[in-house]
């Protein structure tokens, strides 16, 4: 069995807080800079990574002088706020020797749900990745509720994989991976190789969070796994204490568990696209344009369309019909419906002077659009 990772050309990579603070006691210096020393590995092998890290919490809790974590949330919000400092000094430090870049990004589940924050969300950790920056990804938890928290970065590590669709997310934890049983409580438990996300039996095998500072547990990791998939990434679950476990898994050794998705990227985004989108308005094409989304699957520019129908905000979904009316794609637009009627007919170049901005330079990104 050859690890997924070998062939993955874009990776998130989740650590938790168990490893990152070393199991409360306070940043992991030492194992922050060995992941920044495999992420550069896999940087320069043409990979791209985006990392995922919590540890905030804990950290802050450190700093502050507090031995137990705290129950109230404006107390966890503080002490989010405190580690947080800590965390990206010491991220940036521990990339600075391989001469990358960080940046930070607090995400809420609000910037996920609407599509406008999506779509804003996507386009900048891309511009980072094509900057050679490496993007360091939290939950902003100073401004989130307790109804509205991920909580667990299992999660946001899953929803980032499916927001840039990246091929496989790698979550590394204190255990090897998936045990039949938690290996803490029941010594029989077997190790799990590799299995399909999604398989309900996984579920039935994966308990609570082990130490007092992670919060999901493999739990969470089982259904992050299952919401990669759903945009057809693989999901890796292993130790990060594990030597060179990064640029190993990038050899294609097969440590920890291995996850698999059902069904390929093109086929997930292509069918989320296809399901999940309410149009919101219509764009016509001219022949040229039809034909070359018809037959290419390029990206739609300004120039290609001849008419806007509707009402829409950047981000909604519509259809992109020929002069016929016959539904050519659809996909999730980049301007809105009366930046779109300004710019129709007119080359990339001229939008800027247009709008007096330049958003992007395509009206739908090929990324964002399912041919039909
Ligand atoms: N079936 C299982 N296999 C492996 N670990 C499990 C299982 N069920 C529960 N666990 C526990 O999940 C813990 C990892 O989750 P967590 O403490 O939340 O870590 P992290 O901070 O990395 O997210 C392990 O230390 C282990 O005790
Ligand atoms: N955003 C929080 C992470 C919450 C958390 O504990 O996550 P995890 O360790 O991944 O289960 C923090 O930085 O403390």
């Amino acid at each position: 069995m050859q690890s997924v990772i070998h062939a993955a050309s874009r990776i998130v990579v989740k650590v938790g807080s168990s490893l990152v603070t070393n199991d409360g006691k306070g940043l992991d210096r030492d194992a922050l800079a060995r992941w920044a020393a495999e992420i550069a590995d896999l940087r320069r092998r043409g990979k791209e990574v985006v990392l995922v890290s919590s540890g905030a919490i804990a950290e802050g809790c450190q700093r502050l002088g507090w031995s137990t974590r705290p129950k109230a949330v404006h107390e966890l919000q503080a002490a989010a706020a405190v580690g947080q400092m800590g965390l990206a000094q010491a991220y940036e430090t521990a990339f600075a020797h391989h001469g990358l870049k960080t940046a930070q990004v607090l995400l809420t589940h609000e910037d996920l749900a609407d599509r406008t924050r999506y779509l804003n969300a996507r386009s900048t950790l891309s511009a980072l990745l094509s900057l050679n920056v490496v993007p360091i990804i939290n939950e902003n938890d100073t401004v989130v509720t307790a109804e509205i928290r991920f909580g667990d970065n299992d999660t946001l590590g899953a929803l980032v994989t499916n927001l840039i669709e990246a091929d496989a997310l790698v979550i590394l934890t204190d255990q090897k991976g998936l045990y039949t049983a938690d290996p803490r409580k029941n010594p029989a438990a077997e190790f799990v190789h590799e299995a399909e996300a999604g398989t309900p039996a996984l579920e039935a095998m994966a308990g609570g969070a082990g130490s007092s500072v992670g919060t999901g547990g493999m739990y969470t990791k089982i259904i992050a796994a299952k919401r990669a998939a759903r945009s057809g990434a693989a999901t890796v679950i292993a130790s990060g204490r594990e030597a060179n476990v990064l640029s190993r898994l990038a050899d294609g050794e097969a440590i920890g568990t291995q996850l698999i998705a059902p069904t390929n990227r093109m086929a997930a985004r292509k069918q989320w696209l296809a399901d999940h989108l309410q149009l919101s308005g219509r764009l016509v094409l001219d022949a040229g344009a039809a034909r070359a989304l018809r037959e290419n699957g390029v990206s739609l520019l300004p120039i290609g369309v001849i008419g806007v129908d509707g009402d829409f905000l950047r981000g909604e979904a519509v259809a992109c019909v020929d002069e016929a009316g016959a539904e050519v794609a659809r996909g999730l637009v980049n301007y809105s419906s009366d930046e779109a009627r300004k710019i129709m007919r007119r080359p990339t170049r001229e939008i800027e002077a247009v709008l007096g901005y330049l958003v992007e330079p395509e009206l739908i990104h090929r990324d964002n659009m399912v041919s039909l």
